[in-house]
Parts: C-alpha cells; sequence; structure tokens
C-alpha cells in the first residue's frame, strides 16, 4: 500500500508539512491562474491548490484531469480558514491513475439512473456516510451482544421450509430437489439454544414480496436473537437495550455523517429503555379513534402503522396480535386463545416495523395442531418438531429489519438507499 494520509487527518497545526494523499478527484474549478481540486478519500475532503509557481507540471495535469478521476497528490499543507476543511495543500505533485473523462453522474440524475449505474454511486460521500452508519449500528450490536452473553452463530441460506409464509419464497433447484433461500434463521436459532442458550445471527433473508413500498426489499439483511428460558416480556426488554445501545452508540461515533441526513435528532435521542408498549387492541382503538378503517383482527400495514407512529416520538412495542394473522411457530397467549404472544417495534416518524418478534409455541401437539391449521404439512417440519420432543424449553426471539432500522435513523425517504446493492421486484442489476 502506498504511504499516504488521510485527508480528514490534515490539520492545520502541520502547516509547512510534506504530505501525500490519494484518493479521487471531487470537484475541480479554475480561479485566474489556479487550480483547485477537491480531493476525496473515504474519511472525507480535502483542498488542494496548483500553480504554475509550485510546478509547471503538476499544474498542467490539474487543469486536464477529470472528475473522479484516481490520483495522489503531494505538496505542503497550509492553514487557510477558507478552505472547506479549514486547510489545504499546495500541491506541486500529481500523479495521474486513472483519468476520467466524463463520470455518468451528474447532479440532475435520477432515482433510477442513479440505481442505474449503483456501482459507480458508490464513489459518492453520501452514499458512502450511509454504509459508515451501518456499519456503526452493526458494530455497536456486537457490542452489545458480547458484553450481554449472546453467542455469534452462522445458520444456512440454503433451507427446505418456510418460517413466514410459502407466499413469499424464493424457490431454486437444488441438485435433484428443490430449496429455498431463507426468510429467517429463526428455526435454526432455535435449534442453537439447546447448546448455546443465548444466540443470534446476522444473515441475507429473501422475500419474494411484490410490495414496491418504501420499506420492502427482496433481499435484506436480519439481526435475529434467539433466548432459552425467556418469554415474551423478557425478550421485549432484549429489543429495547439492544436498540437503544445501537442507538445512542452509533449518534456518539457518527453524529457527522447522521447530520447530512437529518436535523432533528429529538427520536433517536429519546431511544433509551423502557419503549412505550401498547397492546393491539389499544392500536386499533387509536386508529379508529383518527377515522382509520380497520376492524379488530385485521393487520396493520404502512399506512395504518405511520398513522400509528405519529403517537409516538419513541420506538414503541405493539403487543397481543390476533393468531390468524401471525406465523405458525407464535405461542397462543393462554389469557386470550384469540392471541398470540408477539410483539413488534414500531419507529416514530411513520417508518413503522423494525422488529418482528415473539414467544414460540414450546408444546409439540399444540404446535403440530397451528402448523396443521396453517394448512402446511408437520412432515416438513419434523426436525423443527424434535426441538418439542427432547427438552423442549419456553424461548422468544426477534428479527430487527438492519435497512429498516438505517432507514429510520438517517430519515431516508427509501430503504433501497440503506444497502449496498438494493434488491426489488423489478431491480437485480448490477
Ligand atoms: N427471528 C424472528 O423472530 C424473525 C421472524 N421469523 C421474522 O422473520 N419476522 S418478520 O417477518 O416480521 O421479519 C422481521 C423483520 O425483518 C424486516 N423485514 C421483513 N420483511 C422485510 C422486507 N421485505 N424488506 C426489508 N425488511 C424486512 C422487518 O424489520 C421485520 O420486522
Ligand atoms: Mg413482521
Amino acid at each position: 500500500m502506498i504511504e499516504k494520509i488521510y485527508c480528514a487527518d490534515v490539520k492545520p497545526k502541520m502547516e509547512g508539512e510534506r504530505v501525500r494523499l490519494a484518493g479521487w478527484v471531487y470537484r475541480k474549478r479554475e480561479v485566474g491562474k489556479k487550480v483547485f481540486i477537491v480531493l476525496r478519500d473515504s474519511s472525507g475532503i480535502i483542498q488542494t491548490i496548483f500553480t504554475k509557481e509550485l510546478s509547471e507540471e503538476a499544474y498542467r495535469r490539474a487543469k486536464q484531469v477529470g472528475i473522479e478521476s484516481s490520483v495522489v497528490i503531494e505538496g505542503r499543507v497550509k492553514a487557510d480558514p477558507r478552505a472547506p476543511t479549514g486547510v489545504e495543500v499546495q500541491a506541486d505533485k500529481i500523479e495521474i491513475i486513472q483519468d476520467v473523462e466524463f463520470f455518468p453522474i451528474t447532479k440532475d440524475a435520477s432515482d433510477e439512473f442513479l440505481l442505474d449505474v449503483r456501482h459507480l454511486h458508490l464513489h459518492s460521500p453520501k452514499v458512502a456516510s450511509v454504509m459508515k452508519v451501518k456499519a456503526t449500528l452493526m458494530q455497536a450490536a456486537r457490542e452489545w451482544l458480547l458484553q450481554d452473553g449472546w453467542y455469534e452463530v452462522f445458520p444456512p441460506i440454503l433451507v427446505t421450509g418456510a418460517v413466514e409464509g410459502g407466499s413469499t419464497l424464493f424457490k431454486l433447484k437444488y441438485f435433484e430437489r428443490e430449496a429455498y433461500l431463507s426468510q429467517s434463521a429463526q428455526l435454526y436459532l432455535e435449534a442453537a439454544i439447546f447448546g448455546l442458550e443465548k444466540v443470534w445471527s446476522l444473515t441475507p433473508s429473501f422475500r419474494a414480496e411484490k410490495s414496491r413500498t418504501r420499506r420492502h426489499l427482496t433481499e435484506y439483511w436480519h439481526l435475529e436473537l434467539e433466548g432459552a428460558w425467556m418469554d415474551l416480556w423478557d425478550i421485549l426488554k432484549v429489543e429495547e437495550e439492544l436498540v437503544s445501545y445501537m442507538v445512542q452508540r452509533t449518534l456518539e461515533l457518527r453524529k457527522k455523517e447522521i447530520e447530512t441526513f437529518r436535523k432533528d435528532f429529538t427520536t433517536l435521542k429519546n431511544t433509551e429503555p423502557p419503549f412505550p408498549r401498547i397492546s393491539y387492541d389499544e392500536a386499533i382503538d387509536i386508529l379508529q379513534s383518527k377515522g382509520i378503517n380497520i376492524e379488530w383482527g385485521e393487520d396493520m400495514g404502512a399506512d395504518e402503522e405511520r398513522v400509528l407512529t405519529g403517537e409516538f416520538d419513541s420506538p414503541f412495542f405493539v403487543y397481543g396480535y390476533p393468531k390468524h394473522i401471525k406465523a405458525f411457530y407464535m405461542k397462543e397467549d393462554p389469557e386470550d386463545p384469540r392471541k398470540v404472544l408477539a410483539a413488534d417495534m414500531l419507529a416514530p416518524e411513520g417508518y413503522g416495523e423494525i422488529i418482528g418478534g415473539s414467544q414460540r409455541e414450546d408444546d409439540y401437539n399444540k404446535l403440530v395442531q397451528r402448523i396443521l391449521d396453517e394448512g402446511m404439512d408437520p412432515k416438513n417440519y419434523e426436525w423443527y418438531l424434535d426441538l418439542r420432543k427432547y427438552g423442549s424449553v419456553p424461548h422468544s426471539g426477534f428479527g430487527l429489519g438492519l435497512e429498516r432500522l438505517v432507514a429510520w435513523v438517517l430519515n431516508l425517504d427509501h430503504i433501497r438507499w440503506a444497502t449496498l446493492f438494493p434488491r426489488t421486484p423489478s431491480r437485480l442489476y448490477p
């Protein structure tokens, strides 16, 4: 690797020092007999200035180099309050690694064009900021999970059964057999708790959803936890502590990046346990009181959740959903057989569901019955049912959609901007 310093590490106190920088030509302008190149690298930007007096050769090259060309620039540091970062480099050398005549992304590029050239859009400092925030959210998650005694496990992605309904399975040919891309690692995490008790995984989950909404991808990153001996209320405490730590730690480490997306940090600062908890019944009452046409027993979609989130200025839980709108593995509420011990975490500001979780049915016969009630074949879940025959325990877990969390934290207008290469029903390339 070449000896270089990051743009962000060049400080006014380094005045007079000679530095070498490597990056891409982010902005360029000529003023009289000076060429100003704003150089970009992964740490940020810095202004560099070229004149004939500094170096005729460097000045000539600087005049002709194109936007987003890759370059190595050398020169001396000069403190200058007029420069974007309060400091600039008076350059006397520029090596053009690869000259770009015309970079296809311009200021007026449409969203669809940016997605068509997403591989080039990743040059953008704003896109890099999204990925830094996403990485920091996961760094924070790992910190919290380690200190709270959770084991990371690595479940399969090639599977033979549905977790969240057969209608959103991606089917593929597995030699002579049929297989699916995993919708959720949950069932495998439920097997892992018999040895590790508290497990987590970050895996890609796949949903052949035709929903063309601002919060659905067909491939997304899924952070899932499963805890033995935990009931629904235990796992809600885990959820709110984990999400609070992720958000507060990311606020601490990535404030500058977040500020380029949102000015109001209120809801992020409010993300501290305990989160408000309302029942599904109360949620229906609130929606009806606001004129939303919804009856008890109906599922809440993005529109209903958007209205509900208007009542809160932090993430909150909705618990106690009707059994018939929820998945087969969820434990029936012993106090009300119409309901299950399930809860979603909704993010405020209209974002809605970011976590789906529940206590699992741990009784063998009841689980078989739930599978049958859902019109599925228990034979397809034989291994999963074994977990209820050999030392079954009460257990609960949840899945957090990482891109949905990023979309809320950064106030993005669509979940697709929260992932490196978005996959939606109409987008599989690049
Ligand atoms: N281990 C578990 O208990 C997880 C459970 N089996 C599960 O998959 N629940 S979920 O379907 O609500 O999905 C969980 C979360 O996964 C996210 N999710 C769910 N579907 C999507 C799509 N299509 N795009 C992006 N994100 C999605 C969203 O935040 C959901 O709350
Ligand atoms: Mg859900």
